[in-house]
């Protein structure tokens, strides 16, 4: 689906996030009279939505675009609100060449925060088992940046992920946290990487992916947290004994794809309660929960933002589609004036990378790591074919 316009919008942000998201949908839902001649899952209002991974800091947001194109199953539509006007398209914008420098924490930065949680996982007496800490790196482009060049190339070079852009928030997730259709969810699983190999091919390190103890215990962490909150809503949960390999051009992953039936009535939980029950799966907070995310932000020192928090979208009927926000850049300038205003040309993007750290994790193989999961965002700015 894209969207243009914005016929209404939430900021919100803390504790209360989704539980503000959810009745300021509802109620404006409620307000709105659909004709709806599609009927399927993402037909009628949308809100585009991206929420903050932290309760402090963070701001999150809905929006409801006044036009969305969609396609799905074969079938497309247009949906508009009110008397939404024709869009002006304008050619997409080339962000000219593109230079980079460390963010609020830099890769040395980085591998000091691994280090530390390694030591720290080791004297916690199993008090502390994962935890996923990740970095930020800065991209400045010569001329102003269009969000638009930056989804196509993500959206033509990672076709089995999520591309999303929501509030500047641009990026292709190969993590889905939760779709719901009807009564049924599903959810992607990710956690455990590997990387390509001058010399190995990629059959042989999926081998290796799925016969190293260390992926498999990261990823056990992740399946069994999105799991374990996924239960209590659901008549049934099916959830696969080992996972898979998912190849990505630029990492691949271990895999476990969940399903379920949601037990409640139509007016009971919605998907964003749910959502907000699952978030942060070990696979971008840690194990336990409660011992992780604070360390998380001791460690990083820094905003993550809405990187690694949830991103999609919600309908009318509460159908919806949220992934991880990972392999992502926020937007934070396209463009401030031009000569002679004193103020800079060029957009701003900050790019996020990360991964789950265990008791054995190798520092230098966590910066290679979220090296190659940056790839994805520096390739697409790039223009890398
Ligand atoms: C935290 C990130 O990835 C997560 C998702 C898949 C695999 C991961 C891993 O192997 O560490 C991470 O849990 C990121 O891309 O920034």
């Amino acid at each position: 689906m894209v969207g243009w316009g914005c016929a209404a919008r939430l900021d919100t942000s803390g504790t209360a996030r989704f539980t503000d998201a959810d009745s300021w949908w509802r109620q404006l839902c409620g307000h709105i009279d659909v004709e709806d001649e599609v009927g399927l899952p993402g037909c009628g209002p949308v809100a585009f939505t991206s929420l903050a991974f932290a309760d402090q800091p963070g701001d999150s947001v809905l929006v409801l675009p006044e036009v969305v194109v969609g396609e799905r199953d074969g079938v497309r539509w247009i949906t508009t609100i009110g008397d939404a006007p024709e869009p002006v398209v304008e050619p997409v914008r080339q962000p000219g060449t593109v230079s980079y420098s460390d963010g609020r924490l830099s890769s040395t930065g980085y591998r000091q925060a691994v280090t530390a949680a390694v030591d720290r996982m080791r004297d916690s007496g199993g008090d502390l088992l994962k935890v996923v800490l990740a970095h930020d790196l800065v991209a400045n482009t010569s001329e102003p940046l269009d969000e638009r060049f930056l989804l196509h190339n993500l959206a033509s070079r990672y076709s089995n992920c999520w591309t999303f852009a929501v509030d500047g928030l641009v990026g292709a997730t190969p993590e889905l946290l939760l779709e719901r259709r009807g009564y049924e969810v599903r959810s992607r699983v990710l956690a455990g990487t590997a990387w390509p190999h001058p010399g190995r091919t990629d059959d042989e390190i999926a081998a290796e992916l799925l016969a190293s103890a260390k992926n498999r215990s990261e990823h056990q962490y992740a399946s069994e947290s999105l799991a374990e909150r996924l239960r209590p809503f659901c008549s049934e949960l099916s959830v696969p004994a080992s996972p898979s390999v998912l190849r990505l051009r630029n990492v691949l992953h271990l895999a476990t794809d969940v399903e379920g039936k949601l037990a409640d009535t139509p007016e009971g939980p919605g998907l964003l309660s749910v959502v907000e029950a699952v978030h942060p799966t070990a696979a971008v907070g840690g194990t336990p929960t409660a011992n992780a995310v604070p360390l998380i932000a001791e460690l990083e020192g820094m905003d993550r933002g809405r990187y690694a928090g949830p991103v999609g979208w919600i309908d009318g009927s509460g159908n919806g589609e949220f992934g991880i926000a990972l392999r992502c850049g926020q937007v934070e300038q396209q463009s401030t004036a031009g000569a002679g205003s004193g103020g800079a040309r060029g957009g701003r993007v900050r790019l996020f990378a990360g991964g789950g750290i265990v008791p054995d994790s190798d520092p230098d193989q966590e910066v290679a790591e979220a090296e190659a999961k940056l790839l994805p965002v520096r390739e697409a700015l790039e223009g890398v074919r």
